[in-house]
């Protein structure tokens, strides 16, 4: 038996990126691997490949880019988007529908992200404060939206550690002449009494309006609601997690120890647990808005645009045809 060829670079520095957070952040993810789907598709159309080599080298792909993290649903709808509409009976024609799917996904990334920052920025008033956990790519646009509008807007920036996202938003923010407050993740309650909104983005959103987002949201959107600021998740659809439609809960990643302490720390400890979750899970009541390019929903109704975007079960393209569709399921927080 002969053994499978090995994939692109495309493929392969793009996994490789994904899983050690280069590339991040639940629109990027899904981009990147388009585009690396779509790259793929380029190189093994080479005049040499049969159709049939074809379809099982980009469901390949598909899976090799899927195993990197598996929290942030956009990466397989980007899968479900671009190998779900693989169609031909030769190998050009097969390619050629990759091609145009990724490039109709990565143009629709574009409007939804553009057309729910227009949402979210209605929600803002001209000198509002909020209050940012992480970087989002969704929420950002929120407040480049409302700036545009002419509205003065500030940000108190959660640090977000381990990894200190909130300096990236803290970076992009400035860019827009956002006045910024940055403060550590501890202080975030603090200062809820300066801010009209906690606005986060989202790596999944559940059927039951369930918010899966960076860790430390749960914890903010709770301590919002007990101040009274409202709790705003700024998600493009492809973070709408089809697979809880049918009872499947969201695996929540857990990273290396070492984004927590560095070795020599650990060592100087002694003999301790580290545990590293990326994401938790916000539960539907702690949310008062979830803004998508589709307009706002509240959490609990969010299951009927789910519905209607993928029906009552999504596809899992990236398997082989006959393998079984059981597992979707993991520990969630
Ligand atoms: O798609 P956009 O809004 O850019 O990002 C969505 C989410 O992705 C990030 O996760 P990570 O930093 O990749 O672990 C954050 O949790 C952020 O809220």
């Amino acid at each position: 038996m002969t053994s499978d060829p090995p994939l692109s670079d495309a493929v392969e520095s793009t996994a490789e990126d994904i899983a050690s957070m280069e590339i991040r952040g639940a629109a990027t993810i899904a981009r990147a691997a388009a585009d690396a789907i779509a790259g793929q598709a380029r190189e093994t159309a080479d005049g040499t490949t049969t159709p049939d080599e074809f379809d099982r080298t980009m469901r390949r792909a598909g899976r090799r880019l899927y195993d990197t993290r598996p929290t942030a649903v956009s990466l397989p709808n980007a899968l479900r988007y671009t190998l779900g509409r693989m169609e031909g009976d030769d190998v050009d024609t097969l390619r050629d529908s990759v091609l145009a799917a990724a490039t109709a996904f990565t143009d629709r990334l574009d409007r939804a992200q553009n057309d729910l920052g227009r949402v979210g920025a209605n929600r803002l008033r001209d000198g509002d404060t909020v209050m940012t956990h992480c970087h989002s790519t969704d929420a950002l646009s929120c407040v480049e939206h409302a700036v545009d509008q002419g509205k003065d807007v500030s940000a108190i920036v959660k640090e977000t550690r381990p990894r200190n996202q909130g300096h990236i938003t803290a970076t992009q923010l400035r860019e827009l002449g956002v006045d910024v407050t940055l403060v550590v993740d501890s202080a975030a309650r603090r200062y809820l009494d300066d801010a009209d909104h906690v606005l986060v983005g989202a790596d999944s959103i559940a059927a039951d309006g369930g918010v899966v987002n960076k860790i430390g949201t749960s914890g903010l959107a709770v301590n919002a609601r007990e101040r009274g600021v409202p709790i705003m998740v700024a998600a493009q659809t492809i973070k709408l997690h089809p697979d809880t439609l049918t009872g499947h809960t969201v695996e929540i990643e857990m990273r290396d120890e070492t984004e927590v302490i560095d070795e020599d720390d650990r060592a100087d400890i002694g003999d301790i647990t580290v545990e590293n979750p990326a994401f938790d899970v916000t539960p539907p009541r702690y949310v008062d808005a979830i803004v998508t390019e589709s307009g706002q929903f509240p959490p609990e109704s969010i299951v009927t645009l789910m519905r209607e975007l993928f029906g009552e079960s999504a596809d899992r393209p990236w398997e082989e045809p006959d393998a079984t569709t059981a597992d979707a399921t993991g520990p969630t927080a």
